[in-house]
């Protein structure tokens, strides 16, 4: 039995696996610049965050009905849920939809038939978050926030994703006073590629309560201190680091100086069908490659707990507590 964790960290477009996408492709009538998974496969190799990003926009194309999103939303959740997640904070980037012509009822609608019956289906409780993306304008964003007013009983949160460098937090100031404004909790992508900078301008700009990624806080002492001190929670994606040339391998991946910092850290897999892995293949590979031992495995899977939004359900995060510390490596 793998350890129970939340993953606090993971787009729902990033977890489309080659086969589903040539099965959604057929499907829909759409015609992938790819031959097969093999000829498919050899585009992952990633530079950057930006190389990545432009393959895991194309790959969107495939994605056009409800259906399409409730399959993908199913096949993360039988994943996840194999590897031991049993809470999982979904993100979501309808802009990338609008874009191509799908609203974002279809979007939400097709996301929620998968994750409304999460629970008896899967045995993982859900939440969902709605992302801006950075690299498009705050205007955008705004109207984006504009369009999800219907569907706000299913959306915990916002984030922001895509391009980090030269999209500072600040640009996004309004939309996220908005979103607080609505009852929405806040999160961003900040510190993957961009500066530590930016990791304080969404606590002190945007009010995040937790940060994604964040790795590069390690830059900044005082960062770090004032994370510790506010126990604010990162969610580092090990596996997506390496893949995306963040770090040069797993085994200098800075996250045991992070909690030996006393940083509230957690694991989560970012865009599993991309990097690699999913939330247990991350948590596997950090054990390996960095020594972890049971104690620090699982603090990784209590901060998870303690990092999600469950504030609404408090029994079900002492149950899943419960479970983490009664948890027998093997
Ligand atoms: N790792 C990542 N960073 C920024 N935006 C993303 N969108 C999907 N994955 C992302
Ligand atoms: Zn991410």
């Amino acid at each position: 039995m793998p350890l129970p964790k939340a993953e606090l960290h993971l787009h729902i477009e990033g977890t489309l696996e080659p086969e589903l996408a040539f099965e959604l492709a057929a499907r829909n009538g759409v015609e992938l610049p790819y031959a097969d998974s093999d000829e498919l496969g050899k585009a992952y190799d990633f530079q950057d965050l930006q190389s990545f990003l432009n393959l895991y926009y194309e790959l969107m194309a495939v994605l056009r009905t409800e259906r399409d999103f409730e399959d993908l939303a199913n096949a993360y959740l039988a994943r996840a849920a194999a590897q031991g997640v049993r809470h999982a904070e979904i993100f979501f980037d309808p802009q990338a939809h609008i874009a191509r012509g799908i609203p974002m009822g279809t979007v939400v609608e097709g996301l929620w038939r998968a994750l409304g019956s999460s629970e008896q289906n899967h045995g993982v409780s859900t939440r969902l978050i709605l992302c801006f993306l950075r690299d498009e304008s705050a205007e955008s964003a705004l109207e984006t926030l504009e369009a999800a007013k219907p569907y706000l009983d299913r959306i915990t949160g916002v984030g922001l994703d895509s391009a980090e460098v030269g999209h500072p937090p600040v640009k996004f100031r309004e939309v996220y006073e908005a979103a607080a404004s609505l009852g929405l909790r806040r999160v961003a992508h900040a510190g993957e590629e961009g500066p530590p900078e930016y990791i304080t301008e969404a606590l002190d700009v945007l009010g995040v309560e937790r940060v994604d990624h964040g790795l590069r806080c390690m830059e900044s002492p005082e960062l770090v201190e004032r994370l510790v001190r506010e126990r604010i929670p990162l969610t580092l994606c090990p596996l997506s680091n390496v893949r995306l040339r963040t770090v040069d391998t797993l085994a200098d991946h800075p996250l045991p100086a992070m909690l030996d910092a006393g940083l509230v850290c957690t694991v989560n897999s970012d865009d599993p069908a991309y990097f690699g892995g999913y939330a247990g293949d991350n948590f596997d590979a950090v054990r390996s490659a960095l020594g972890l031992n049971e104690d620090r495995l699982r603090e990784l899977a209590r901060n998870s707990f303690l990092a999600s939004f469950l504030e609404d359900d408090e029994e079900r995060r002492a149950r899943y507590l419960a479970e983490v510390e009664a948890y027998e490596f093997s």
